[in-house]
């Protein structure tokens, strides 16, 4: 945990962390004073009536009270901006390593947001308190025993008896307790978890008149929630009532015992109330380490789960060094085989290839891996066998980013950011020239609606698009994909959501303007694919046939059957 609060407190928050608990050092060393130049008060200045050395002590007194006030609001000050700029660090990385990294297996969106929220917070809080509570409570702790034994050599013995069954029982309470924090922060991940499908999900719920139903079983998570923090804060509570009682127990012996002694005149008056000071001090610095302690079960906690996100690197060698550029927009899959886990395979032994420039057409029922093949072209997932290449060269051996420039994807769940009609469509492309948005958007069948909204391409798109009709919002997709000009382009479903109209439309403008790209169509509808120069059928993860639309109709069951069952029994489809 330490390991990445350093790692991400860079130059001069780095500083701050490191002079933080230096200059806390100066108030404890005035705090400390306070108790000793008391006591000399008493015994060398009352009892002596001397009071020009009591003033010049409560002068000393006051001194060391003011430099200690300075030297602790520079800590909180240099504490906080170390704690701040590691929070804001450690967000951005993960959420880099989020959006980055490929492992199937990675983590769910909320438990993201839950560690990349409130867990950084911990952390942050972990950073303030290491500034300045870690620093402050120990030394105070040694300090006012170390002082109480050179003020009050015959009292301190009263301090060594009970500190080490403290120890014993503060170390016994936080063990208990880190696993019970573990639990509480994974509620507060299926609380965040409910509650996002809830809220996106509120229009279905609407429609169904499950709001009550929806309401219940949040609840369900939400009492849990609240239980697993109690019994959490249950386990910890103990801790700062024992310590006082205990600690109070001390002064009452110390002052029964202390009064004994100065009654028998074996110490002196100031003694016992400077070790009675040291006592309260001590006091202080045992409670405000029992609240270190159960900030940091919980920081131990945010610590590994925020750990687990750092761990979560790209797993991808993107061979920045011997970056190999394709040849053209040809594809080749050879003997590819794929499973997201690893017992449960998707893709078998899958080999085609797509000459630059030709249409590909995949068809297949759903589920049966067509979107999986495009996920490897991408190298969203590495963990494939077999080869597959673009324009001759192994996407394995070309930089991720150059094979995020040869393929651009449309797809049919069409996601839409917040901002403009044209941040979304210059998405891919912040150079694209007004000429390439007129293009992409007429290819798309996009421009009429565009030129009828009152503020054209700078209308506003709300979160997810959602002032925007699913088939809008495909063709945006769509025009988003043809704009930055990519050699290979992937439709993904992506006129599901349109008219068959606008789906012929949509298509024929692809044809005139795409430019000489390779086009992948994946699609259920036969009438997308018939035209294209070869179509592959998947079922269950094998290709069980690849040709063009007459070859198939000839040698594929299974295709033969779909275009009866859309377009009617005729040889081609037709009646
Ligand atoms: N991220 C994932 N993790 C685990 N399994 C997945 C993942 N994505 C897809 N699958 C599984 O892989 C199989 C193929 O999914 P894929 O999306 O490639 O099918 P598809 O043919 O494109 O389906 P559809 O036509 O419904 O979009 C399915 O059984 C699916 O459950």
């Amino acid at each position: 945990m330490l390991r990445i609060v350093i790692n991400h407190t860079h130059g001069l928050a780095r500083l701050c962390f490191f002079l933080s608990p230096i200059v806390m050092l100066g108030e404890v060393f005035c705090d400390l004073q306070q108790p000793t130049l008391m006591a000399q008060i008493i015994d060398n200045g009352l009892t002596r009536h001397d009071m020009n050395y009591v003033i010049g002590h409560a002068w000393l007194m006051a001194g060391f009270a003011i430099l200690g006030l300075i030297c602790g609001a520079g800590t909180g000050a240099l504490g906080n901006y170390a704690s701040l700029k590691m929070g804001q660090s450690l967000r951005t990385h993960m959420l880099r390593v989020a959006l980055t990294s490929r492992n199937p297996k990675g983590l769910e969106p909320a438990t993201l947001v839950t560690r990349i929220t409130n867990d950084v917070t911990q952390m942050q809080n972990l950073v303030m308190m290491m500034t300045r509570g870690m620093v402050r409570s120990p030394m105070l702790l040694v300090g006012g025993m170390v002082m109480s034994i050179v003020v009050s050599p015959r009292l301190a013995p009263i301090l060594f008896i009970t500190m080490p069954f403290l120890l014993v029982f503060m170390f016994m309470v936080v063990r208990r307790s880190i696993p019970k924090y573990t639990k509480m922060q994974q509620a507060v991940d299926t609380v965040n978890r409910v509650m996002r499908e809830n809220l996106q999900g509120a229009k279905t719920i609407k429609s169904y008149v499950l709001e009550d139903h929806q309401l219940n079983q949040f609840n369900d998570d939400n009492t849990a929630l609240q239980a697993r923090s109690q019994t959490a804060a249950t386990a910890t509570i103990i801790l700062s009532p024992v310590i006082q009682l205990v600690l109070n127990l001390c002064v009452v012996i110390a002052l029964g015992y202390g009064g004994t002694l100065v009654v028998s005149r074996t110490i002196p008056n100031g003694q016992i109330i400077a070790f009675v000071n040291y006592m309260i001090q001590i006091t202080t610095a045992m409670v405000m380490t029992v609240n270190i302690i159960t900030a940091f079960s919980r920081a131990i906690t945010s610590g590994t789960r925020v750990g687990e996100v750092l761990a979560e690197e790209p797993q991808i060698d993107t061979r920045p060094s011997d970056n190999q550029l394709p040849h053209d927009s040809s594809i080749e899959f050879d003997h590819v085989s794929f499973g997201y886990i690893d017992s449960k395979p998707i893709l078998e032994d899958i080999s085609f290839d797509v000459q630059a420039g030709q249409w590909l057409g995949i068809i297949g029922a759903t589920g049966s891996g067509k979107s999986s093949i495009i996920n490897l072209l991408t190298r969203t997932y590495d963990d494939y066998t077999g080869t597959i290449k673009i324009g001759g060269v192994d996407i394995k051996d070309m930089a991720l980013d150059t094979v995020h420039k040869q393929v651009t994807l449309a797809f049919q769940d069409a996601q839409l950011f917040s901002g403009s009609v044209r941040s979304n469509l210059t998405f891919g492309a912040p150079q694209a020239t007004p000429a390439d948005l007129t293009t992409a958007t007429h290819t798309a069948d996009a421009d009429e609606f565009i030129d009828n909204l009152p503020a054209k391409l700078d209308a506003p798109v709300e979160q997810q698009g959602k002032n925007f009709s699913g088939g809008q919002r495909q063709r945006l997709n769509i025009a988003r994909a043809i704009t930055p000009h990519a050699p290979i382009l992937v439709m993904d479903d992506a006129t599901s959501a349109v008219d068959q109209e606008t789906n012929a439309r949509i298509k024929s403008r692809l044809d005139e303007n795409r430019g000489g790209k390779t086009t992948i169509i994946i699609s259920q509808r036969i009438t997308n694919v018939m035209g294209c120069h070869e179509i592959l059928v998947l079922q269950d993860g094998k290709l069980v046939a690849r040709g063009t639309h007459d070859e198939l109709m000839q040698t594929s069951p299974f295709y033969k059957q779909l275009v009866q069952t859309q377009l009617g029994g005729g040889p081609n489809g037709h009646e």
